[in-house]
């Protein structure tokens, strides 16, 4: 658990960054800490790791104060992840996950040799490994900067706006695949977002600032969403609330999915153009698995896998109407691709299906 005891920030200027903040951050648990700008999110943040020195009050560490503790110390306990990774960029990928457990100590085969295991437990191939910074994509990038921060194996995690450098449709999957991470590792994490969606779906509990570095309220979404505790709080996370609150409505077991023609790459487009019958969008799979989908005006003769449109998200069948409406919006025509948890085809939705008020909707 963190811990912040009436915690202060002032600076010589006078400016006061964070105003006595007291709350807790969970054991295993995400906390997301959001508000607008110049709120002192990263003030807070990166006193816990002490690269910033509190006014007064107290942060403690599993009821341990960091003020006496020794700096190497408390920072090896300490992943930090920051936006845009912050990678070595003279430094190939595995190099750059390695770096953190030379520091600790292990041997340059060891280290190296978890830097694999890292890498695969972040999502990314081994192939990956002796590229530079500079030959992969933003998203695969922040990955590795997670990596890093897992190599010495530390109890908590802070991280800085990780997710904001990339375009939302990497954002979404970058945000799944943390918390199918968290799953697995069960860390203390504290992340700053100016993102009010992002906190709300990552967040165990989202401690809301307000300007002047006071501490609004913290509470789990849905106790947010339900029980603001004032107007500063309810305008903050309130735009755009039943949409919001998608998030924490379950897809309906019952729900009825259309059936889809399908095609595998590779087909003669005629073929394709018979199993669309009226439409001009036609779902593409491979081993089961959906590809997207494929425009069957196309003049072409058979459907090759770089004409086929990538852009669709999918929904899991267990997952929120939120992910369904996702889905749909991301679809070329407006069916949302639902998929088991083996990423097989099970069927589309339309925005009806969202929508409809037959559904009784459970809330996480
Ligand atoms: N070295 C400094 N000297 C004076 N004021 C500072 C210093 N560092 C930060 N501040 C001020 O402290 C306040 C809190 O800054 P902080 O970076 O923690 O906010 P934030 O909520 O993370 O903002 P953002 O969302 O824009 O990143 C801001 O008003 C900022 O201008």
């Amino acid at each position: 658990m963190i811990s912040f005891e009436n915690i202060s920030k002032f600076y010589a200027d006078g400016t006061v960054a964070v105003d006595r903040l007291s709350f807790s951050a969970p054991t295993g648990k995400i906390t997301m800490l959001v508000g607008p700008s110049g709120c002192g999110k990263t003030t807070s943040l990166r006193m816990i790791n002490r690269l910033i020195e509190p006014s007064s009050g107290s942060i403690l560490l599993n009821g341990q104060p960091t003020a006496g503790m020794d700096l190497v110390k408390l920072r090896r306990k300490i992943g930090y992840v920051i936006q845009n990774a912050g990678l070595f960029p003279h430094k190939t990928v595995q190099d750059n996950i390695a770096v953190t457990a030379l520091l600790n100590g292990a041997t340059r085969t060891a280290a190296r040799k978890k830097a694999l295991e890292l890498l695969e437990l972040v999502g990314l191939s081994l192939s990956m490994a002796e590229r530079y910074p500079w030959q992969l994509s933003g998203g695969q990038q922040q990955r590795v900067g997670v990596a890093r921060a897992l190599a010495s194996d530390p109890e908590f995690m802070l991280m800085d706006e990780p997710f904001s450098a990339v375009d939302p449709v990497v954002r979404e999957q970058l945000q799944d695949e943390f918390l199918r991470l968290q799953r697995e590792i069960g860390k203390t994490i504290i992340m700053v977002t100016h993102d009010i969606d992002e906190a709300m779906k990552l967040g165990d509990q989202v401690a809301v600032f307000r300007p002047g570095g006071r501490l609004a309220q913290v509470a789990s979404p849905v106790k947010l969403l339900n029980e603001p505790q004032d107007a500063f709080v309810a305008d903050f996370i309130g735009r755009d609330r039943g949409y919001r609150k998608l998030s924490f409505d379950s897809i309906p077991g019952n729900i009825s999915l259309t059936k889809e023609p399908v095609i595998e790459p590779g087909i003669s487009v005629n073929a394709a153009r018979a199993l669309a019958g009226e439409s001009t969008w036609v779902l593409v799979i491979e081993n089961e698995c959906p590809l997207g989908w494929y425009d069957v005006t196309q003049n072409k003769i058979t459907v090759d896998a770089e004409d086929i449109n990538l852009g669709s998200t999918f929904a899991p069948k267990n997952g929120t109407l939120r992910q369904l409406m996702d889905a749909v919006l991301s679809s070329p025509c407006q069916r949302g691709i639902v998929v088991d948890e083996h990423q097989r085809f099970i069927g589309t939705a339309t925005i009806e299906h969202v929508f409809s008020p037959s559904y009784s909707r459970t809330v996480r």
